[in-house]
């Protein structure tokens, strides 16, 4: 089975967890594509969604589905989304596809994360897929030599702006012991916007698709 039939096997089985009637947030990237292919194919009548890119809006507007600004939603039951490493502790790296801050503002809103990933994402310790850190431009070498001080090896993301108009820098070879220590630490660099932890945050439930079916922890 190749990975993206895992990943729309993930992203389906999540479907099941929807209510009528309700707002859903929306994640970004392949995983979560084939999550919104499926809301509109299932034609669950939710109220609306909130998303958390311009693709992922720009996807649900295009099969017809609504998408709240999140000013005007002070809470709501769930939000899916994918992830490019996720540990048992539900722990994840995210950001492979740039809209890490966004993911992480509508996450904070919602009452549960449910994450869908193919079994590929599984890890043991996070940090072998290049930790993204969102930077605004003008402190993106002072934030390399910063992030260097700390252990890792930042690349800069060449020709990528994020959706909030800043740049990215993918920090290579960490090893992640203390995923919340080091989401707090990075955030305090000035300049950082955000980084591609999500342990403070961690989802609520991962559904993992593998070729022997679906998994839940
Ligand atoms: O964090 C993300 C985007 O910023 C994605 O959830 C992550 O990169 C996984 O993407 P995909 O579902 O395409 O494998």
């Amino acid at each position: 089975m190749d990975q993206n039939t895992k990943k729309q096997r993930a992203a389906e089985a999540a479907i099941s967890l929807i209510k009528p009637g309700t707002v859903v947030g929306v994640g970004t990237g392949s995983t979560v594509n084939y999550f919104i292919d499926a809301l509109a194919a299932n034609k669950i009548d939710i109220e609306a969604t909130v998303s958390s890119s311009d693709a992922s809006t720009a996807r649900l507007k295009a099969l017809g589905i609504d998408v709240y600004d999140l000013n005007e939603v002070s809470t709501y039951d769930v939000y899916v989304d994918g992830a490019d490493e996720v540990t048992n502790h539900k722990h994840m790296i995210k950001g492979g596809g740039a809209a890490l801050t966004r993911e992480k503002i509508v996450a904070a809103v919602a009452k549960s994360f449910i994450c869908i990933v193919d079994d590929s994402k599984k890890v043991d310790v996070l940090g072998k897929f290049p930790l993204p850190v969102e930077v605004i431009p003008l402190a993106r070498s002072y934030v390399a030599r910063e992030i260097v001080k700390l252990g890792g090896d930042p690349v800069y993301r060449q020709g990528v702006i994020t959706d909030n108009g800043n740049v990215i820098l993918d920090v290579h070879n960490l090893s992640i012991i203390e995923p919340t220590a080091l989401e707090t630490q990075l955030n305090q660099i000035a300049g950082v916007v955000c980084n591609g932890i999500f342990a403070h945050r961690p989802a609520d439930l991962v559904i993992s698709a593998s070729e022997t079916g679906i998994e839940r922890w």
